[in-house]
């Protein structure tokens, strides 16, 4: 289980833009967070997938406290998750070709055995043709080179996944496609699901439930308590 309690986050010490927020999820569930944009929903997503240090509260990873964050964080602990930005641009690497982007987690922990093969297969997962792997990212479109960071975030095989406003910049059909990926994953994996959006029936149709940020302070008192 991936808990969340009492989380107080933010980037300017003693303005926290996340204030005692609680929130769990259940391996093979889905949750969808929503709320007004600015409110602190990527920082609270950030601090989930050990991004973020939070100011205080604690994120409990299947029953272990974490205690360090990004690179510090035990490689265990950082690799069982797969994040999704809103903003594929931001998140990629201009100077590698998609391939190569799919394969980073991969190279990064020491995996290069078997890394085409993986590529290909998830490449074919999330619906992108070979000749687009050898793209670089300004030749490819903003849904193309989304569905290389969904393959990238999947790549390791993650326990948790967290789709940071995935869709909001794709296309009706893209955003189809890309949440099916996420639902056979999950369905196939048993990986929880963290999805972040503005977009509530969307979020609807894919979460088994779906939190308001307003309540997200108050959705576990008794977490909050211990
Ligand atoms: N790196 C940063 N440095 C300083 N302030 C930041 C940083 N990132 C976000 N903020 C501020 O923190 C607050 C919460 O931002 P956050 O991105 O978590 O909100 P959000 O709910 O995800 O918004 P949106 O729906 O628009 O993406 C905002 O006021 C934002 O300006």
């Amino acid at each position: 289980m991936l808990e969340l309690r009492a989380i107080t986050a933010g980037y300017d010490r003693g303005a926290p833009c996340v204030r005692d927020a609680s929130l769990t999820v259940e391996p093979g569930e889905a949750v969808g967070l929503l709320g007004p944009s600015g409110c602190g929903k990527s920082t609270l997503a950030r601090v989930a997938a050990l991004l973020h240090r939070p100011e205080s509260g604690t994120v409990i990873l299947d029953g272990t406290p974490v205690r360090r964050w990004r690179h510090a964080a035990p490689r265990e602990q950082r690799t069982a998750f797969g994040v999704v930005f809103q903003q594929p641009r931001l998140s990629a690497d201009p100077r590698l070709r998609l391939a190569q982007l799919i394969a980073e987690p991969l190279l990064a922990t020491g995996r290069r055995e078997g890394s085409a093969e993986r590529v290909a297969e998830l490449a074919e997962v999330v619906g992108l043709t070979p000749d687009l792997l050898s793209r670089r990212p300004h030749e490819a479109s903003d849904g193309q080179l989304q569905r290389a960071c969904l393959a990238r975030a999947l790549v390791l095989r993650p326990r948790w996944l967290v789709c940071d406003e995935m869709t909001a910049m794709l296309d009706a059909s893209t955003t189809a496609a890309l949440v099916t990926v996420v639902e056979d994953y999950r369905r196939t994996t048993g990986a929880g699901v963290l999805a972040i959006g503005h977009d509530r029936p969307l979020l609807r149709r894919w979460c088994d439930r779906t939190v308001h940020w307003d309540d997200v302070g108050a959705e576990e008192p008794e977490a909050r308590r211990s």
